[in-house]
């Protein structure tokens, strides 16, 4: 056998690209984008050392701006509908950040729309489970400056969409419990930079018709710890509930906390309630849109189980629309309640005028 066909390993994909890409803005180092000739290199704010930022700033010879995203533009009174990018000469990362993510910061004096490229490091930067606030320059010029950094072609970035709903099932488990008897824990793995996904199997439904069926999104703070400022803990133990008493079904637990921008965002999107946001002004000041989830997981999860027809138990109009979209027929919909509280009762009025959820909110408070 000649050298040049001697086996090798390959990892032509386009979503191994993405993922590496991911995972170096996620150690906060620089991404070089490209399209063309053009290059643009790109860096997330929220983990950057502030040390890199000023190495950005002096090998790009502060020709760099900061992506402010459309939802943030808009909370610092930009009148736009688009992403828009400001210089960052002259700036320190502190301020930076300020200009990115703080409440209160005041208006760039300039700013430009930004270009499909630029945007796109942010939807990197949303995959990354990393705020969408990007340092970027145009390098298009600067030589091998940027040569030691992971480099990633637009066309990569769009190519990898298709891997969304590449999932394979890894292993069926059975897990007794709490009142409800013996359920099998069905775990997937796949998906753009992704985490496993996993699919609880209450009962046994009849695959072959209609299936009940609840998608629920992770929540640390409620699912795990009882965190009164949501209702997501009484959502997922109620649906469960829910399957069992249905004669059987299936929860796809899904890693999306914060509406898919990871706890960090949330976290600090929670600081800004505290001091009187809605949930959804809160993410605009971060820079986030109003919810960033999608289903593709969902179902490629429910195709691995054989499930074609289901009734969700669900407010969130959206994720019936997800289903809808990758093929799946919703057949029926039926609503999961939590308790209202005092911490939770603005955040379900939110989502209920905001963001159209189906709640009937004066009954439920009445019904407390
Ligand atoms: N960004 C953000 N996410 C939140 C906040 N509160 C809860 N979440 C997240 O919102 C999501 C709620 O998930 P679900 O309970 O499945 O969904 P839902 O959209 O309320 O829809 P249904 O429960 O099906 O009616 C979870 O990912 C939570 O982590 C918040 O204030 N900000
Ligand atoms: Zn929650």
């Amino acid at each position: 056998m000649s050298k040049s066909s001697q086996p090798a390993f390959q990892f032509p994909t386009a979503e191994i690209e993405v993922e590496r890409a991911v995972s170096e803005l996620r150690y906060g180092r620089p991404v070089v984008i490209s399209e063309g000739d053009r290059k643009i290199a790109a860096v997330a704010l929220d983990c950057v050392a502030p040390s890199l930022f000023d190495q950005f700033a002096a090998i790009t010879e502060n020709r760099h701006g900061l992506l402010l995203t459309a939802p943030r533009a808009a909370r610092l009174g930009i009148g736009t509908e688009r992403d828009v990018i400001t210089p960052l000469a002259g700036l320190s990362f502190d301020a930076a950040s300020r200009l990115a993510y703080a409440l209160g910061a005041e208006k760039p004096v300039l700013c430009q729309p930004a270009d499909a490229l630029a945007s796109q490091s942010a939807e990197l930067a949303r995959l990354a489970l990393l705020l969408p606030a990007m340092v970027l320059a145009d390098v298009t010029t600067m030589g091998d400056r940027f040569a030691g950094c992971c480099e990633i072609a637009s066309s990569r970035l769009r190519g990898a969409d298709a891997a969304r709903q590449r999932f394979d099932k890894v292993v069926r488990t059975r897990v007794p419990l709490k009142d409800l008897g013996d359920a099998d824990f069905v775990i997937f793995r796949g998906g753009l930079a992704q985490k496993d996904q996993v699919a609880i199997v209450v009962g046994k439904p009849d695959v072959s018709k209609t299936v009940p069926i609840r998608i629920h999104s992770s929540c640390i703070t409620g699912d795990l710890c009882g965190s009164l400022k949501c209702d997501c803990g009484d959502q997922l133990r109620n649906g469960l509930t829910l399957l069992k008493q249905a004669g059987g079904g299936v929860l796809i637990y899904l890693d999306q906390e914060g509406r898919g921008t990871g706890i960090g965002a949330k976290m600090r999107a929670y600081g800004y309630q505290h001091l009187g946001l809605d949930t959804i002004d809160a993410d605009a000041e971060l820079g986030l849109a109003e919810d960033h989830r999608r289903y593709e997981a969902a179902v490629a999860m429910l195709r691995l189980l054989d499930i074609s027809k289901v009734a969700v138990y669900t407010n969130n109009p959206t994720k019936i629309a997800g289903l809808k979209l990758g093929g799946i027929e919703v057949e029926a919909r039926a609503p999961v309640n939590g308790r209202v509280t005092a911490e939770n009762e603005n955040y379900l009025r939110t989502k209920t005028l905001r963001a159209g959820h189906m709640m009937d909110l004066e009954t439920l408070v009445a019904a407390e």
